[in-house]
């Protein structure tokens, strides 16, 4: 049999035990940002979704996730379900960033050893590789540095699920996995101007300044860090490459392999929501950490490339949030 026959057949092969067609997927957090868009992908490409909402679930108590999760007994989990918030959420309330992590990540892996699930995604963040790592952030930067402080209570609770995803692999062979996204943004993202990250509070601030014909925008920090911003939807995609394509021990990072300023970005949601006045900078307000530009290689390896561009996913945002404005 030729080479390229024998490999396509290999890569096949891997890809049904990892994640059979029509796998029961259970997706924690399923009315969240990467949580939506992984529902509707995985629902399109034919699998049985399950979701609890927070009410019918507390992912925090462990004893009930464990029972949830013995009754249905899922192919596999995805923990897209945490805490979440931008630089000055992160700030303002360090105790849920990191005791809500902490508990949510102890009780859906714990309960989903317990229920024998052997497919399991856990979501990390790039905002937990060290400060100062080398750009773009290669994988193997966690743990080799000080980490940002605006954020370094949610980091360690992540560094933890990393850790647990790691140590059900080596104890007990589970092929379970992790993933570490990139900035996130898409439909279905918090609005809140306090709490929100930064790409829906600037779409927010500058849609009210433009109806209200005020002549500048305050926006925070000094505009000069760098990010890099994924849609969520390829942030799903990309999930599902993962879950079929990959089992190793390191956590992979999720991203487009593109940054920009906080400036720059400004510039280009203000086109996009019709601002036209100015924009002014308060550095009275963090930075946070300098740069975080994702190294994608090991992700395009696998065969994953995102297809929404920034200002098309803009848009699309933007379109979302006026038809959903109490978000
Ligand atoms: N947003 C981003 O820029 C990035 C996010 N990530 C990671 O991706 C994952 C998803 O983030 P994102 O979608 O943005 O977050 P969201 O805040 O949009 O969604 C979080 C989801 O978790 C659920 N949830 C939170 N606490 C509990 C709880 N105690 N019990 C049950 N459900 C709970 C929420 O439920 P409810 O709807 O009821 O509130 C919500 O559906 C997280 O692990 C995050 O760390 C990683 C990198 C960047
Ligand atoms: C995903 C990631 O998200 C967080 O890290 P962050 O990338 O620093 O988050 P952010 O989106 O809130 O800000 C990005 C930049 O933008 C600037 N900025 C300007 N004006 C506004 C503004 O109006 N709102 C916000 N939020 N930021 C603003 C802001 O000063 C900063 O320089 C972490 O909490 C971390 O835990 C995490 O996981």
């Amino acid at each position: 049999m030729r080479l390229d026959v024998v490999a396509a057949l290999a890569q096949s092969v891997s890809m049904t035990t990892l994640l059979p067609p029509g796998a029961r997927v259970f997706v924690a957090g399923h009315r969240g940002l990467a949580g939506s868009a992984l529902a509707r992908v995985l629902a399109d490409e034919g699998h049985e979704v399950l979701t609890r909402t927070r009410e019918q679930l507390d992912l925090r108590d462990a004893e009930r996730t464990a029972r949830y999760l013995a009754g249905v007994r899922p192919d596999a989990v995805v923990l897209a379900a945490a805490t979440v918030g931008g630089i000055m959420a992160n700030q303002r309330f360090p105790v849920p960033f990191l005791e809500d992590n902490l508990r949510i990540q102890l009780s859906v892996l714990a309960g989903a050893h317990a229920a024998d699930v052997d497919r399991l995604l856990f979501l990390g963040s790039s905002c937990i590789y060290p400060r100062q790592a080398p750009q773009p952030i290669p994988e193997e930067a966690l743990l080799t540095g000080p980490l940002e402080p605006t954020n370094e209570p949610y980091a360690l609770a992540k560094i933890a699920g990393i850790s647990q995803v790691r140590s059900y692999r080596r104890q007990y062979g589970r092929a379970w996995i992790a993933a570490m996204p990139t900035n996130l943004y898409g439909p279905g993202d918090n609005f809140d101007p306090e709490t929100s990250h930064v790409l829906p509070a600037l779409i927010r601030r500058f849609h009210e300044a433009a109806r209200e014909g005020r002549p500048e925008v305050v926006l925070w920090g000094t505009g000069t860090p760098r990010r890099e911003f994924l849609h969520s939807e390829d942030l799903a995609r990309a999930c599902l490459t993962l879950l079929r394509r990959y089992d190793g021990e390191l956590a992979l990072n999720v991203g487009c392999g593109e940054d920009l300023t906080i400036a720059e970005l400004a510039r280009t949601v203000a086109d996009a929501v019709g601002f036209a006045g100015g924009i002014a900078w308060d550095p009275a307000r963090p930075d946070g950490t300098p740069r975080k530009l994702l190294d994608v290689t090991r992700l395009r390896k696998l065969g994953f490339a995102p297809r929404v561009d920034l200002a098309r996913g803009i848009r699309d945002t933007y379109r979302w949030w006026l038809a959903h404005p109490g978000s």
